[in-house]
């Protein structure tokens, strides 16, 4: 009988829309620290994204099903849609780590610009007892990541790693913006989800 645990990848996101950054992030990490597979969570309600307007779900959801199809180790998970209240991380590993059982190591992927809020993240010392977080180097990032791993590495028994991957400076904002001016996303995400932004007039 086999012992070796199965390790999962979660990237989450608001993902409005997803685009290439969060593919290839996922994919980088997935290879490097070998993962079985990965788990795209949209947010139901971004906890940091209070305030700010966010296209409904259920369209996040679809493009991210629709960006991840191809790989035939993405996979889309709901979890956070069928949940109400704020979109806390730590309800999300617990969940997940009761559905795969105590064989499964889970990998929490973000982009390094996100490591700078984990100080604010909830339970974020339970969270770091309950999985390891892999943060992808974005430019202008390396320094802080480097202050809230010396903050927080210690602490948990699982850690915070860095993976440099390759620098796409791409955001779903700029992505938005570009839509509103009439401006061509065009390679910058699927060509499934940029069919979907047209056909459903988002980010007019
Ligand atoms: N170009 C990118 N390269 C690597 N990681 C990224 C990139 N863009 C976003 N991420 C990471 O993906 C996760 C989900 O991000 P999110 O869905 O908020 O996208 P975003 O592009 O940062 O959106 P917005 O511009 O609306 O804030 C976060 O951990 C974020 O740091
Ligand atoms: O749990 C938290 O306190 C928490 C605070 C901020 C962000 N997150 C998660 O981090 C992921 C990226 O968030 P965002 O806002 O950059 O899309 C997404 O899965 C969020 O639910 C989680």
């Amino acid at each position: 009988m086999s012992h070796t645990k199965t390790k999962i990848g979660i990237m989450g996101g608001t993902f409005d829309p997803i685009h290439i950054g969060h593919l290839v992030t996922a994919e980088a990490v997935r290879i490097e620290y070998n993962l079985d597979k990965v788990l795209f969570v949209p947010a139901s309600n971004p906890p940091h994204k209070q305030g700010s307007l966010v296209t409904p779900a259920i369209h996040r959801y679809i493009m991210t099903v629709m960006a991840t199809y191809s790989n035939p180790h993405f996979f889309v998970s709901g979890i956070e849609l069928e949940r109400s209240g704020l979109s806390y991380t730590i309800d999300t590993v617990r969940a997940l780590i009761d559905c795969y059982g105590a064989n499964t190591e889970f990998y929490f992927i973000t982009g390094a610009d996100a490591v700078k809020d984990l100080p604010s993240w909830r339970e974020i010392e339970n969270l770091l007892d309950l999985c390891y977080f892999v943060a992808a180097t974005r430019p202008g990032c390396i320094s802080y990541i480097d202050e809230v791993i010396k903050q927080f590495g210690a602490k948990g028994r699982r850690s915070i790693h860095r993976l440099a991957t390759p620098e796409l400076e791409i955001s779903s904002t700029d992505i938005r913006e570009r839509v509103k001016k009439g401006r061509s996303i065009k390679y910058i995400v699927p060509e499934s989800v940029e069919d979907y932004i047209y056909k459903e007039g988002l980010y007019r």
